[in-house]
């Protein structure tokens, strides 16, 4: 071929005229924010945008680093090719997550997985959500809780027993909590006693850790399957990624672990549905509303993002997906904000000090109060707070846009992904004194600001809120209570100092990476 006079093989002509076509495609997004009058950050790598660094970098640190130069709290960035806006402004949060909760109901999916994670609670969309979340709820009442907490107060006794075995020497306290958490999870959901609390790992304990693919070790291999795992999930298009975890073992959950809770929810299932004494268990109550879809009236049936459903109650695959939904949702938050807790209790003695006088006066020599007297404690739900307003496991909330919106004079467009920066809005001085500290006082009645609400989220906000939070609330002050009531958390040499804290990377959960070592110095001798 002959191209101003010169001649160029075909195959250069090619290739060239390839090139360009993808360089165009890869970016031909990148000005979406220009043009919708947005900050935002600039992206050349076609196809990626910002992708890699977003995974390369543990999140917090990344958005504590770029939103500085986003003075306005909100800014564009680009996943991929799809533009995603960030922001950590507390009232267009609101109007995000309450006022405009119809426009931005659903998160963004990124596997279209039929197995357990597809079909639970978190991922799926619209009017299958929110049929699912009225089934749901009311298992998170304060009269189920009052029936759960004699079963949780046993396990949190276990918790002192194994510290106390510890005879004060440096544990690595998500160990311990870990454990409790899992046997909370375990009995209060399935009616199980797996003894997660002892040393060795309990096939529901293994199999559990892998639901958010949480990381077992730091080394690098392992840190190369994260980031390969991640750019999998963004870079192709869900059809091709369904076609392949069909295939071979890349659901977002392991096959493995997947087919042993499925093998364990259907025999529960055919238990609980065999006994006549009905347990208090949330599957209990998840098993009594399955319903079989040749049975039900078929104006019941519909179909929502692929996935069939009946407002007559339970399809068996959503009574599977969501009995899961303890330990995929429940398991690592509750178990990480408890690492953090105590950590904060060893490197803030006097917080800690003041906090079990608190205690000492209303519980019993082991650590025994009323669920009613439990709430009497505000000064521990100071400390939770403030242990979860810095370190926030759900660090990052987010919404899809289902259509175009303006909110607050910015305007998304449909299928924009919003991310709420929970962790930066929790270390921000506009809306906090003196963020990088421990201060349980603030959030004394007296001491609280307007501006303060929707900037401080653990637990998120809106119709997707947290549906577990009220359990988690309880789980942990029981614990607390009898925990600090037998024993002071302190540092030692292999204590971190908290400018040393590293987080694991992954885009869900903040993970603290630093192992965090204490000591549990007994007050008293059992
Ligand atoms: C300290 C412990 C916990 C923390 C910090 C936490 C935090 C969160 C956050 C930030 C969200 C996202 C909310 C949003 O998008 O607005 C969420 C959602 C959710 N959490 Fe929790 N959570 C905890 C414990 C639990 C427990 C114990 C359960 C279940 C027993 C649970 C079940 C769920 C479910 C199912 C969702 C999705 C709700 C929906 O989409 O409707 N969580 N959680």
């Amino acid at each position: 071929m002959e191209i101003f006079g010169v001649e160029v093989p075909l195959w250069v002509s090619l290739t060239f005229t390839v090139t360009v076509l993808l360089y165009w495609y890869g970016t031909s997004t990148f000005n979406t924010f220009q043009e919708l009058g947005i900050p935002h950050r600039k992206a050349y790598i076609p196809f990626f945008g910002h992708l890699i660094e977003n995974l390369v970098n543990p999140l917090p640190i990344l958005d504590m680093k770029i939103s500085k130069q986003f003075p306005g709290k909100i800014y564009g960035g680009f996943e991929g090719r799809r533009p995603a806006l960030y922001v950590r402004d507390a009232e267009f949060v609101k109007d995000l997550t309450i006022r405009e909760f119809a426009s931005f109901m659903n998160r963004r999916l990124l596997m279209d997985e039929n197995g357990i994670p597809g079909n639970h609670l978190g991922r799926i969309k619209d009017d299958h959500w929110k049929h699912i979340r009225t089934i749901l709820s009311p298992s998170f009442s304060t009269g189920k809780l009052k029936q759960m907490y004699p079963i949780i107060q046993s396990h949190a006794d276990r918790f002192v027993s194994c510290l106390h075995a510890t005879d004060a020497t440096p544990v690595l306290i998500k160990d311990y909590t870990a454990g409790y958490t899992m046997d909370v999870i375990a009995s209060t959901a399935f009616g199980l006693d797996i003894q997660a609390q002892r040393p060795t790992e309990h096939p529901f304990m293994y199999h559990a850790k892998s639901f958010f693919a949480t990381p077992r070790d730091n080394h690098i291999s392992t840190k190369i399957q994260i980031v390969l795992n991640l750019l999998y999930q963004f870079m192709l298009p869900i059809r091709i990624k369904a076609l392949i975890s069909k295939i071979f073992d890349a659901s977002f959950v392991g096959q493995e672990a997947n087919n042993y809770f499925e093998t364990l929810m259907n025999k529960l299932y055919d238990d609980v549905r065999q006994k006549e004494q009905k347990g208090i268990e949330f599957i209990t109550r998840c098993a009594e509303k399955v319903v079989d879809l040749k049975e039900v009236e078929e104006n019941t049936i519909k179909v929502t993002n692929g996935k069939m459903w009946t407002s007559a109650g339970l399809t068996k695959r959503d009574f599977i997906a969501n009995a899961t939904l303890f330990i995929s949702d429940g398991f690592e938050p509750t178990s990480s904000t408890l690492q953090s807790f105590f950590y904060f209790m060893a490197m803030y003695p006097d917080v800690q000090d003041k906090l079990h006088r608190v205690i000492s006066e209303l519980a019993d020599e082991n650590g025994c109060c009323t669920y009613e007297e439990l709430k009497q404690l505000e000064y521990l739900d100071w400390c939770i707070d403030e242990s979860m307003r810095l370190m926030p496991v759900g660090m990052r909330l987010e919404r899809e846009a289902e259509e175009d919106v303006t909110i607050r004079g910015i305007p998304i467009k449909k299928g924009m992904v919003v991310h709420v920066q929970i962790y930066c809005m929790h270390r921000d001085p506009t809306y906090w004194e003196d963020p990088e500290t421990f201060k349980p006082e603030r959030f004394a009645p007296e001491n609280r600001t307007a501006n303060q609400q929707y900037a401080f989220l653990p637990f998120g906000s809106g119709g997707r809120k947290c549906i577990g939070y009220r359990l988690a609330l309880l789980e942990m002050k029981v614990v607390i209570v009898k925990a600090l009531t037998a024993f002071r958390f302190e540092r030692c040499s292999e204590t971190p100092k908290m400018k040393d804290l590293t987080y694991k990377l992954g885009l869900l959960l903040l993970n603290i990476e630093t192992p965090v070592k204490l000591v549990a110095v007994p007050k008293r001798k059992l």
